[in-house]
């Protein structure tokens, strides 16, 4: 909806006055359909993926009641849509560039949240930019794409390519008006074309991500979800922990088989879905390493997540969170005692009834020998 708000203002007003028609007579308390920033859209799935990790309840007597009270940290967000990507962690560093800075007071705790997002690097816009910057200069009405699997092929066009505004200043009337896109599954290649969208030689910071965005030190564990979670739980890297070195060998490897052999054993799967498994996780990889700075040595901290609890990770539920106020800014009151000091008490007490009863029962029973009339 950001994409087609640039380049068509009418029609995403359009697109809104539809839902907000529909969703109006619907029994919800309808509140409203708007379009949310980049920066929301990180802050909210960073407030989701803590909020179902349990990640916010903490130094607190009252989670001293709590069964499996622990102290946790919170855990950074990273979301990989199809237009857009977002990175949002907990830093201890100086936030040089307000756009960037969030702060939350939540049950009682301040954060200071960093947060990207980047628009035209979701895998679908990241995918159509790709082609753009890697089109042959000749008229040629067919692409060799390394980053499709050899032996698959797709027909597009120079309009539908530069539809987005992603692109849109690429275009040129010099190619071809209708072409052919033919895979050669070259993991090398394909990650050498992905590496080309990304700009990393200007900074006007102390240090950046990429396009000179300004990006603190990585802090903590990050939850990735989305698009992200898509692709590696197809490539099975979800559940074990492989390194960075495995990660891209399996991608490499997915690379390297013909189409025909993988549509062959993934009959199910959409063929969108699947024709892209190959450019998808050789962009991830370029993402995560050349474009945030994740490494061999930290690559450890990153977990594909799908659902948390049987909730799907993503912004909407951050979102309705912030919207019911269901986290509160501060803790609630507090019992007047701990966990231990209650559960004490009630053992004293139990035990001091126990007691007087007994006391009581021995000094109202009349002795045998005097029932007997025996002095
Ligand atoms: N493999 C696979 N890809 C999916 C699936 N569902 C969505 N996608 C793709 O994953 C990407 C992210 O999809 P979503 O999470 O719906 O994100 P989005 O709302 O399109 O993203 P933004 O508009 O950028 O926020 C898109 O490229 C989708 O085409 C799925 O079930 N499997």
């Amino acid at each position: 909806m950001r994409l087609l708000r640039m380049s068509n203002n009418t029609l995403a007003n359009e697109v809104l006055l539809s839902v907000e028609n529909t969703l109006r007579s619907s029994p919800f308390d309808f509140q409203g359909a708007r379009i949310i920033t980049g920066q929301d859209e990180g802050a909210y799935g960073w407030i989701t993926i803590n909020y179902l990790l349990n990640n916010f309840v903490q130094d607190s007597s009252v989670l001293n009641l709590l069964p499996n009270f622990r102290k946790v940290e919170t855990s950074g967000a990273l979301d990989l849509g199809g237009a857009s990507t977002q990175i949002t962690f907990v830093s201890n560093e100086d936030i040089e560039s307000q756009d960037n800075s969030l702060h939350f007071r939540l049950y009682g705790k301040n954060y200071n949240v960093y947060t990207h997002s980047f628009l035209c690097y979701g895998k679908d816009q990241a995918l159509r930019q790709q082609l753009v910057k890697n089109l042959p200069s000749t008229e040629n009405s067919t692409i060799f794409d390394p980053c499709f699997n050899s032996g698959y092929r797709r027909n597009s066009s120079i309009s539908e390519l530069y539809s987005s505004p992603c692109v849109s200043e690429y275009s040129t009337l010099d190619g071809p008006i209708n072409f052919e896109i033919k895979g050669t599954g070259n993991y090398h290649l394909c990650k050498a074309n992905v590496q080309s969208i990304f700009n990393r030689t200007h900074c006007p910071y102390s240090q950046c991500s990429f396009n000179g965005v300004f990006q603190p030190v990585l802090q903590g564990k990050f939850g990735a979800f989305s698009a992200f979670y898509f692709v590696m739980d197809f490539l099975k890297l979800t559940q074990e922990k492989a390194t960075l070195d495995e990660v891209k060998e399996r991608i490499q490897q997915h690379c390297s088989r013909p189409w025909d052999e993988v549509k062959t054993e993934f009959p199910k799967i959409k063929v969108k879905y699947l024709s892209e498994y190959c450019f998808s996780g050789a962009y991830i990889i370029t993402l995560l390493e050349l474009g945030y700075g994740f490494n061999a040595d930290n690559w450890k901290d990153i977990s594909f997540l799908g659902k948390i609890s049987g909730s799907d990770a993503g912004w909407t539920l951050g979102y309705m969170l912030n919207l019911t106020n269901m986290i509160p800014a501060e803790l609630p009151p507090s019992p007047p005692l701990s966990h231990g000091v209650y559960v004490g008490l009630m053992v004293f007490f139990s035990i001091f009834l126990v007691f007087i009863m007994l006391t009581c029962w021995l000094g109202h029973r009349k002795p045998r020998c005097l029932q007997k009339g025996i002095i």
